[in-house]
């Protein structure tokens, strides 16, 4: 995305880099987030997106580089109370209810919004009253949803938010993010789930060992890796060899169908076509998965520092 000319960004990192001993864990980002958009960072366990989320609050420092919130450093926006985070760690919670806790929390900013509406926002209104020490996991994933957004934040962090909730739970959260999103705050959240990312950011940002390296909406992330899948029912044939035909990248079988991952598709059409391998065969443009493949290295021991450039 293009930076808008003449206007403050909410979030801006240039060559920020942070590493914990040999690993790199931001590894010199340069990145400027747009007040109103909502981003997702998206990438693999360990890919460095929790890193990120520090230093962008001002938990920890860059090693070098810098990080600003509104064109100052963080600790100044977090202060000012224009940031509402929800982190992935869960703390001790104190024995007092829901709607205590959030009226409370929102006491300590300057211009919240009521608790109440906090509570109705995260979908938990029928919570008010129980003690924070006696909800699920998926309960106090919303309560913290709720502590997030009390004090009205420009802008609201969320470090994989729907790690815990189940299905219906997780639908209910993205509905109340958008609902905020909608009043004009910026919205960054992290995600493994490549179909969050894509169904409710506006852009993607895809991490990994470090690094951003990918930025776009999701239709600009699958043109990026280009590229088709062609599948077609194995009928008890042997995958063997699929890989060596022309155009393919990588082969998967599910259950009775082969899906290649091809950067030619007409050429590994008419290879397969040649070995009549050719039922039910289907050839479509690469999806999301694909593209996340093709821009993320596979789990495994990271580099060491040395070897990462
Ligand atoms: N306090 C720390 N001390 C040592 N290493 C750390 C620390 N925090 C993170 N790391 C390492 O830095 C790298 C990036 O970790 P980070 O938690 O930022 O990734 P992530 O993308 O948020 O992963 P996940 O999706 O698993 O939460 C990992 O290799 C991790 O082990």
């Amino acid at each position: 995305m293009t930076p808008t000319e003449g206007t403050t960004p909410a979030v801006s990192f240039a060559k920020a880099a942070k590493a914990y001993g040999d690993v790199r864990a931001v590894d010199g980002v340069d990145l400027r987030i747009e007040p109103g958009e909502t981003v997702a960072l998206l990438g693999r366990n360990g890919a460095g997106k929790s890193t990120a989320i520090a230093l962008l609050l001002g938990l920890c420092p860059p090693d070098t580089g810098t990080v600003e919130l509104f064109g100052g450093p963080p600790e100044r926006a977090v202060r000012s109370g224009r940031v509402g985070a929800m982190l992935q760690e869960a703390r001790a919670v104190p024995r007092v209810t829901v709607g205590e806790l959030v009226a409370f929390v929102a006491g300590r900013y300057p211009a919240p919004m009521p608790a109440g509406t906090a509570l109705e926002l995260a979908g938990i209104t029928e919570l008010a009253g129980r003690r924070v020490d006696r909800l699920s996991g998926g309960q106090v994933q919303r309560v913290r949803f709720a502590l997030a957004l009390a004090g009205r934040p420009d802008l609201l962090v969320l470090d994989e938010p729907t790690a815990a909730l189940d299905v219906e739970a997780r639908q209910a959260f993205w509905q109340s993010m958008r609902a905020y999103a909608r009043r004009g705050s910026t919205v960054l959240f992290s995600t493994h789930y490549l179909e969050e990312a894509d169904a409710h950011a506006d852009r993607i940002l895809v991490v990994d060992r470090g690094r951003v390296v990918a930025d776009g909406t999701g239709d600009e992330l699958r043109r990026a890796a280009g590229g088709s899948r062609v599948s077609f029912d194995l009928a008890g044939r042997s995958t063997e060899g699929l890989t060596l035909l022309p155009g393919v990248r990588s082969s998967e079988v599910r259950g009775d169908r082969a899906l290649l991952r091809t950067e030619d598709s007409d050429a590994t059409v008419v290879a397969l076509a040649e070995l009549g391998a050719i039922r039910r065969l289907e050839v479509a443009p690469a999806s999301l998965d694909d593209a996340f493949l093709a821009l993320t290295t596979p789990a495994g021991p990271r580099p060491e520092k040395e070897s990462v450039r």
